[in-house]
């Protein structure tokens, strides 16, 4: 894929995909354009660490991408879209990973008939292990749908979901390393308390949730399934089985 892939929003999610791409050799650095609100600082250090193209200039950062991927937080896409909708072209794939945000807002704040896909990818595209969801909007084709599954599948999985879904998929998988890491720091506490040296606690959790994901993925054993035959049961329990 050789498509120049601009990102309107430059935090957390914008990095991880940018990361992922360039891990993975989707595209160059120079094809990946970065733009943000305000915050010089933030573009500076995408700059210097992944050597992309950076700007202010909405005109410029839009101007011959043929993907446009939306990364600003919920509550400020309605005044980003505003600050783009000038330079958006009929050709451009609009890819907004924006928890929350149907489609049909983007597309009738765009006021233009362009393909415009949801996505819901995690921080862990930035190691390529991302579980990204799709789903169409009303102007995306076939096509545009499978561009945007290549395009996460180089950083991932990608599955194509209906949207109504998209809001359990942000609980599950969007924020689901989340989850993850609160009860690795709760086990990292834990650990010490008892005794164990900070180091040592943290490879023991870490190989542990390693671990326990690949059991799940390479065996296809049940969570429930696996859980039990670690949770021994009192000698006298006999409905184990
Ligand atoms: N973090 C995660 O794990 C995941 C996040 N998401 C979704 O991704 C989106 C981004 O999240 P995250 O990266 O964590 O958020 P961040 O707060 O880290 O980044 C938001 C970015 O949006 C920029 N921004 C705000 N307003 C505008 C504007 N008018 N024009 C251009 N850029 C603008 C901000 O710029 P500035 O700093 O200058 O204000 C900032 O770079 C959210 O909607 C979230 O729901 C989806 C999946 C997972
Ligand atoms: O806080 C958020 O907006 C997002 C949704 C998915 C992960 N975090």
């Amino acid at each position: 894929m050789a498509d120049k892939i601009a990102f309107i929003g430059a935090g957390s999610m914008a990095e991880a995909i940018i990361s992922g791409i360039l891990e993975m050799g989707v595209c160059s650095n120079e094809q990946i354009l970065v733009t943000n609100k305000e915050n010089e600082d933030r573009l500076a250090y995408l700059k210097g660490t992944y050597h992309v193209q950076t700007g202010q200039s909405k005109d410029n950062i839009m101007q011959d991408a043929a993907i446009v991927v939306l990364a600003t937080k919920p509550y400020d896409i309605k005044q980003a879209i505003m600050g783009i909708k000038p330079f958006v072209k009929p050709n451009q794939l609009i890819i907004s990973v924006v928890a929350g945000i149907s489609t049909d807002f983007i597309s009738t704040l765009l006021d233009k008939k362009v393909a415009v896909v949801r996505a819901m990818p995690n921080t862990s595209a930035s190691i390529g292990m991302s579980a990204t969801a799709l789903a169409a909007g009303e102007f995306a084709l076939t096509a545009d749908m499978q561009r945007a599954k290549k395009l996460f599948e180089t950083i991932g999985t990608a599955e194509i979901v209906a949207e109504a879904d998209m809001h359990a998929v942000t609980a599950v998988s969007g924020s689901g390393p989340a989850y993850i890491y609160y009860l690795v720091e709760a086990m990292e506490k834990a650990a010490v308390r008892a005794g164990l040296p900070e180091k040592v606690a943290k490879q023991l959790i870490v190989q542990t949730v390693l671990g326990a994901g690949e059991m799940l993925q390479k065996t296809g054993e049940s969570a429930d399934m696996l859980r039990e035959k670690i949770t021994s049961k009192k000698r006298n329990d006999r409905s184990r089985h």
